[in-house]
């Protein structure tokens, strides 16, 4: 996250680590949970790496380095991948994991609200990016998770400082003018997370964006409330 600050414990209970293990383990992108065995996060944190038996899910962590060999962690029984994704920039950006046992709730790890069909044009004015991304275009993945408040802008708007691409009415657009607080690398398949009277919803996942925190050049989100359906008949 650019221009974003210290989380602190339990803020973001339903923030998970996405982390592949290969000859290494290394965090790959973030994730949301939304039920005691299922997590949100983004089609294209998947491309080439569909064996869900390399992945591991950390929920509950605030910094990287509290991760270690005694730290609980989740398998991955289960990926779901839109059908009609293909790459970030043409939307269906979205993909469920269903862990390999169920997870306990706790202060520390929660799930978040997913957004109803009928909420997609509800205004939303206090929405949150999150993550352990870079801070700047050239940088490295943080330890503390960061957050950074962003106004969502309008997909008119949107539409405008993307000429060469579409912005459709699953995508959710949020960003300043003149930049300077955005998603970057690391941050994707996380959630944007917006309080609307008093609860929180995962309003978007972070997909794609030209660069991080340009002026007029706002991060662009998979729109959640436009997949509830398919979302409820994968995991019900
Ligand atoms: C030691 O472990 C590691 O180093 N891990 C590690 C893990 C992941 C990555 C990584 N992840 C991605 C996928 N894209 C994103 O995360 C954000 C996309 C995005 C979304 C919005 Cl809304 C707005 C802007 C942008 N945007 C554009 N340009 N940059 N960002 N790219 C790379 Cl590289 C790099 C290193």
């Amino acid at each position: 996250v650019v221009g974003g600050t210290d989380s602190v414990p339990g803020e973001w209970p339903w923030q998970v680590s996405l982390q592949v293990k290969l000859s290494t383990q290394r965090h790959l992108c973030g994730g949301s949970i939304i039920s005691n065995q299922w997590i949100l996060t983004a089609a294209h944190c998947i491309d080439n790496l569909e064996n869900p038996n390399i992945w591991r899910v950390y929920p509950g962590i605030l910094k990287l380095s509290e991760i270690n060999e005694d730290t609980p962690v989740f398998k991955v029984q289960e990926i779901i991948i839109h059908p009609q994704y293909v790459i970030a920039e043409t939307g269906y950006d979205i993909a469920l994991m269903k862990l390999d046992k169920p997870m306990n709730f706790t202060d520390l790890q929660q799930p978040i609200c997913l957004p109803s069909k009928e909420e997609t044009n509800t205004m939303y004015t206090h929405c949150w990016v999150i993550g352990w991304g870079y801070t700047k275009e050239q940088d490295q993945v943080q330890d503390i998770l960061q957050k950074a408040t962003i106004p969502l802008v309008s997909n008119e708007e949107c539409q405008t400082r993307y000429q060469q691409d579409r912005i459709d009415n699953k995508m959710i657009c949020a960003g300043y003018r003149k930049g300077g607080q955005d998603a970057c690398k690391g941050d994707s398949g996380g959630p944007l997370s917006c309080k609307h009277e008093e609860i929180w919803y995962v309003v978007g996942i972070t997909s794609w964006g030209e660069g991080c925190a340009r002026p007029e050049q706002p991060g662009v989100y998979t729109k959640v409330a436009e997949y509830a359906d398919w979302i409820l008949e994968k995991t019900m």
